[in-house]
């Protein structure tokens, strides 16, 4: 691709948080490669909870300026990555966090969980089509863990990657292109379960340890194709984590969310890769997001 970096990845997420959770060792390696990353965040995680006392004053229910407060945590958490690329959906605060499932805000006229499939991908389409992403990373269909905010991400990327490839939709957006790649983000049950034995033998001081069916996006260790090491990134996985205060609180190699249930930060991310084809020999699982790709 002319003048294009060699290597190309875009996120979609749902809330401020979700990258730095999920992706974070990934996003900094691949920064810290030389790959351009571009994260899209589709809301500003407005109905979140607020864990610091002295910030509860900004909830949605007092002075509904979380969302801004959350514009400022991911700036925070993307400096901590090396990532300069990360924009919201149809512009800060076009789509607002729609709760939890079953929440009173999932009935917002503006919450992203009603918001219009293909007017929402339409916007995903214009970075698809000018970033021009080898590959790209979403949530499972169920979205992780059965948020409607994740599961609508889900719903939006994949549309947004069917039409940016669709010659005659929407030429005013950029030039056709298909995302070779489209990885899904898993976490494989054996390594959930080596973590957590990790959390219990370390004695860490949290009010409780989470269950495996806390963390999201949990599967057989099957469904699993694709791990990227990205150890080397520790610090700054934990730093991005540690910058989203009002959501995130970080102890050495374990985090809670507002739950206060304790978890531990994965460093090798893992991925089932949904669309596209796999760099790896048949059966194995490829060690990289970019095998197989051309520049
Ligand atoms: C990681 C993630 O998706 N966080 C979302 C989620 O936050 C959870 C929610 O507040 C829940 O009630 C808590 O028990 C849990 O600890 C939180 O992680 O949902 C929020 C509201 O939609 C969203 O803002 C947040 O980013
Ligand atoms: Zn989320």
């Amino acid at each position: 691709m002319k003048d294009l970096p060699a290597r190309r990845l875009l996120l979609v997420h749902a809330h401020p948080d979700d990258e730095s959770i999920n992706n974070g060792a990934t996003m900094a390696k691949y920064a810290a490669e030389g790959a351009q990353v571009t994260l899209v965040t589709c809301t500003l995680g407005e109905e979140g909870e607020v864990i610091p006392p002295e910030l509860v004053h900004l909830t949605a229910d007092k002075e509904d300026r979380l969302g801004a407060h959350r514009i400022e945590e991911l700036a925070a958490a993307m400096r901590e990555l090396g990532v300069t690329d990360h924009r919201f959906l149809g512009g800060a605060g076009r789509y607002r966090d729609s709760g939890m499932m079953g929440a009173p805000q999932n009935h917002r006229e503006n919450a992203f969980w009603n918001a219009d499939v293909d007017e929402a991908a339409a916007h995903l389409v214009e970075v698809i089509r000018s970033v021009r992403p080898q590959v790209v990373i979403t949530y499972d269909p169920q979205g992780s863990y059965g948020h409607p905010d994740h599961i609508q991400a889900h719903r939006v990327a994949l549309r947004a990657a069917e039409l940016a490839a669709e010659p005659a939709f929407r030429r005013d957006l950029g030039d056709p292109y298909a995302v070779p790649k489209i990885y899904w983000n898993r976490v494989p049950r054996s390594a959930v379960e080596e973590g957590f034995a990790r959390l219990r033998a370390s004695g860490a001081d949290f009010p409780g340890i989470a269950d495996v069916s806390d963390v999201p996006g949990v599967v057989d260790d099957v469904t699993v194709t694709t791990e990227v090491d990205a150890t080397a990134y520790a610090a700054a996985k934990a730093a991005a984590m540690r910058a989203h205060a009002t959501q995130i609180v970080v102890k050495g190699p374990f985090f809670t969310l507002s739950n206060q249930l304790g978890q531990p930060i994965f460093t090798t991310e893992y991925y089932e890769l949904a669309h596209g084809e796999s760099g790896a020999a048949a059966g194995e699982r490829e060690h990289g997001l970019f095998a197989g790709v051309a520049s």
